[in-house]
């Protein structure tokens, strides 16, 4: 029997379009490691925040990024950044000052050059402890970091959907403000990508269109559920 292949699903789309939700549950389903890449600029950004590097200070924040130590560990499936082998608490990076600012730090190319191998490492990371493959989330995977992924899916959904959402989860965020800041690597990442309108469709049924997909290039048969 010919083995498995290794896979790469590349997910993007706006803010609370279900990125994290979908990729999680494609994960645990067929043993893919889960690589949700916003996690990591919101990392460096409360790292950015922390060593009082600001935005509009592009020498301070080079400095910062050159001193960068960045790791990998893995939380079950997933992967999360270290910063000088410390992995930034979640109530760190969903902080209301890193919702604030994270748009206005990734749109730096130093940012985004600094996390660009570090990125595409994580196919090596998921190689290494055995996973099928990888689901990686974000804003520009279907473009910059795996433009030649095996599958490349843009998740949309109404803004006044995806606000509703992301204050149902208890967030501050403006959401519609990071959307205009991200607007350009957002169109990039549509370009040639299956698009999922959301919108009016539960959060199962966007998992089963993607799983469908997924499992053809794994070999498999679709499962029922
Ligand atoms: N199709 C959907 N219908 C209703 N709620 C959804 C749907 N997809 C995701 N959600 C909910 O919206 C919120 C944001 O989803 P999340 O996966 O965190 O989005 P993202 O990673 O794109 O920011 C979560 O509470 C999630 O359960
Ligand atoms: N690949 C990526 C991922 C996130 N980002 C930036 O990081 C921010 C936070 O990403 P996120 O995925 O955590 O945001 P949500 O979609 O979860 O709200 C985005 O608004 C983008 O500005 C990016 O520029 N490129």
């Amino acid at each position: 029997m010919a083995p498995s292949p290794f896979i790469i699903v590349a997910i993007d789309g706006g803010a609370a379009s279900g990125k994290s939700s979908s990729s999680r549950t494609l994960s645990e389903r067929f043993n893919l490691l889960h690589v949700d890449t916003g996690s990591f600029y919101r990392a460096v950004t409360a790292e950015l925040l922390r060593r009082g590097a600001p935005a509009t200070d592009l020498a301070a924040v080079k400095t910062v990024l050159a001193d960068l130590k960045l790791g990998t560990r893995l939380n079950g499936r997933s992967a999360m950044m270290e910063i000088g082998g410390r992995v930034v608490p979640d109530a760190e990076i969903r902080s209301l000052d890193v919702n604030t600012w994270v748009a206005t730090y990734s749109a730096i190319p130093e940012v985004r050059a600094a996390l660009l191998d570090y990125q595409r490492g994580q196919a090596n990371t998921a190689r290494q402890h055995g996973f099928r493959g990888l689901v990686m989330e974000g804003r520009d995977i279907g473009s910059k970091i795996f433009p030649d992924a095996d599958l490349r899916f843009f998740l949309f959904a109404d803004p006044n959907e995806r606000a509703r959402r992301r204050q149902q989860q208890g967030f501050q965020d403006q959401v519609a403000k990071r959307d205009t800041i991200d607007s350009q690597r957002l169109n990039e990442s549509l370009r040639g990508a299956t698009v999922i309108d959301s919108t009016f469709l539960t959060l199962e049924q966007v998992v089963e269109q993607m799983a469908a997909a997924v499992a053809a290039k794994l070999g498999e048969a679709p499962a029922h559920r």
